[in-house]
Parts: C-alpha cells; sequence; structure tokens
C-alpha cells in the first residue's frame, strides 16, 4: 500500500494552461473524488497521472510519485464512461484483453492458462455476469457493459484503479448499484474517481476535490463522515450535495 503524491504539476496545451502548481495526494486504499465544469481539466489530470499525456505538444511541469519509492507505471488500472469493450470478442475475451496483449495470445488461437480463465470467470461472477461469459457486447444493457469494464478492471487486479464518470451514462438506480458494487469490490485499492455527480462523490469519496478556475486549482477537500459507500438517508450528505452543487452551478455561470 503506497500515497500517490502530485507535486506542483502543471499541463498546457500551446497557449491555454488547463492547471498549474496543483499538489494533490492520493491516499492509499482511499477513494479521491474530482469534481469540477465541464472543460476545466478533469481528465488531463487524470491522464497525466496514468502518463497518457503525449509530451511532444504539451508541456507538462511537476512530479507524480509513489512513496514506497517505486514508479506508479505498470501498477493503474483505467475504467472510463466509454465501456472500450471490443464488439467482436466475447464478454470473457474482453475481460482477459490485457493478459492475452501481454503473453501474446491475442492473435494467435492458443489459449489462457487456467488459471487466468479461473480468475475471469471469477471476476464475472462478482459483478453477476458469469452466464454473459460467451456473449457480445451489443448483446448487453449500458449497466452490463460497464460491469464487464468493471471485471476487467477487476482482473488487471493493480493497486491504484483510475476512473473518468465510469457511471456517468446509466440511469440513477443502475449507477447507485454501479457505485455500491465498486466501491465493495475495489476495497483496499488507491482509487481516482472523476465525476461530475456531487452525490456521487459525496457517497464515495473519502476526500472530495472540486477542479475550478482558469488555470485550474484544486479547492480544500471536504472529507464527509462515516463509512463509504455512504447511506442517502445520510443528512450531512444531502447538506454537503447542495454546497457542492450550489458551487458547480456558481462556476458555470461565470465562466
Ligand atoms: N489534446 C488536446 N489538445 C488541446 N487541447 C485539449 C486537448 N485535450 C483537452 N484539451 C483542452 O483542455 C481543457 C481541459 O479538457 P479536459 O478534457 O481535461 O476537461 P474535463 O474537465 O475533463 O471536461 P469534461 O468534464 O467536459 O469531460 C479543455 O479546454 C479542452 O478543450
Amino acid at each position: 500500500m503506497f500515497d500517490v503524491h502530485l507535486h506542483k504539476v502543471g499541463l498546457a496545451y500551446g497557449d491555454l494552461q488547463v492547471f498549474q502548481q496543483l499538489d494533490l495526494s492520493l491516499k492509499a486504499g482511499q477513494w479521491t473524488c474530482l469534481l469540477g465544469g465541464s472543460g476545466v481539466g478533469k481528465t488531463t489530470l487524470l491522464r497525466m497521472v496514468a502518463g497518457l499525456v503525449d509530451q511532444s505538444d504539451i508541456r507538462v511541469e511537476g512530479r507524480v510519485t509513489c512513496d514506497d519509492g517505486q514508479p506508479l507505471a505498470g501498477r493503474i488500472a483505467w475504467m472510463s464512461q466509454q465501456d472500450s469493450l471490443l464488439p467482436w470478442a466475447t464478454v470473457l475475451d474482453n475481460i482477459t484483453i490485457g493478459e492475452r496483449l501481454r503473453t501474446r495470445k491475442f492473435l494467435r488461437r492458443s489459449r489462457l492458462s487456467s488459471e487466468a480463465l479461473d480468475r475471469a470467470h471469477h471476476m464475472l461472477e462478482l459483478v453477476g455476469l458469469d452466464e454473459k461469459a460467451r456473449v457480445l457486447p451489443q448483446n448487453l444493457s449500458g449497466g452490463q457493459r460497464q460491469r464487464v469494464a468493471l471485471a476487467r478492471t477487476l482482473f488487471e487486479d493493480r493497486p491504484v484503479v483510475l476512473m473518468d464518470e465510469p457511471f456517468g451514462a446509466l440511469d440513477a438506480i443502475t449507477r447507485l448499484n454501479l457505485q455500491d458494487m465498486a466501491c465493495d469490490l475495489l476495497a483496499g485499492k488507491t482509487v481516482m474517481l472523476i465525476t461530475h455527480d456531487p452525490l456521487e462523490a459525496l457517497r464515495l469519496g473519502h476526500a472530495v476535490y472540486h477542479l475550478r478556475g482558469h488555470p485550474a486549482q484544486l479547492t480544500d477537500a471536504i472529507t464527509p463522515p462515516g463509512k463509504i459507500p455512504r447511506s442517502l438517508d445520510n443528512a450531512e450528505l444531502m447538506t454537503l450535495q447542495g454546497v457542492l452543487l450550489d458551487r458547480l452551478r456558481h462556476e458555470e455561470s461565470v465562466a
């Protein structure tokens, strides 16, 4: 278990300074949630943590370090709103795609180890979809597809999970159910979650930050009380939701 630290990070696309001088710590085993208006730089910040920014046409400042002294590269799983499932591959093949690419068993018709297959089936069981192992993604609902994406994230078994609005396209009830499932199954992982939904951030976040302004800055963390996922009848949660919605609405109106 290790914390991830962002030290004075900044990023500019040409003349557009998206954010600068940001300090942020992702605490080991906790959920850090990030809210902010459209275009403020949330995805860019997440991509920077993941090492996914192409440094040829942008300026990157600062450092991302882990407090165990090891690099973060290779210890991250990613989950986004677009489930990125390959349409022509079965659910099982989608879940094991990373393993197939790493072991060069993607193009050849060679088989994965029985251990890897058992583990993939187990992940599907955990998300309640084992009976869908052989179907194609087009035959699944949006919520089921995101459960497959969650199973793929679990299969990768990385200590750090970066999530970019993973539940954003789902209806309210499916979203609540998936929040609970992700919270349960990702227990012990260090999670950074980007969301537009204050309630989602407050249900799941040990620390909730608001990214705002141009260049963007982070507000102080809100640390809602109680264990995650927090219950909807938590009165403090509802008060904090009102505060955050008000902040976000004000931000939109001045942008
Ligand atoms: N590859 C790129 N080249 C140039 N500008 C970019 C690039 N990617 C993003 N931007 C710009 O950087 C800013 C931040 O974009 P980003 O996608 O990080 O915002 P966001 O907060 O995630 O937005 P949303 O909530 O709408 O997804 C925006 O002004 C966007 O237009």
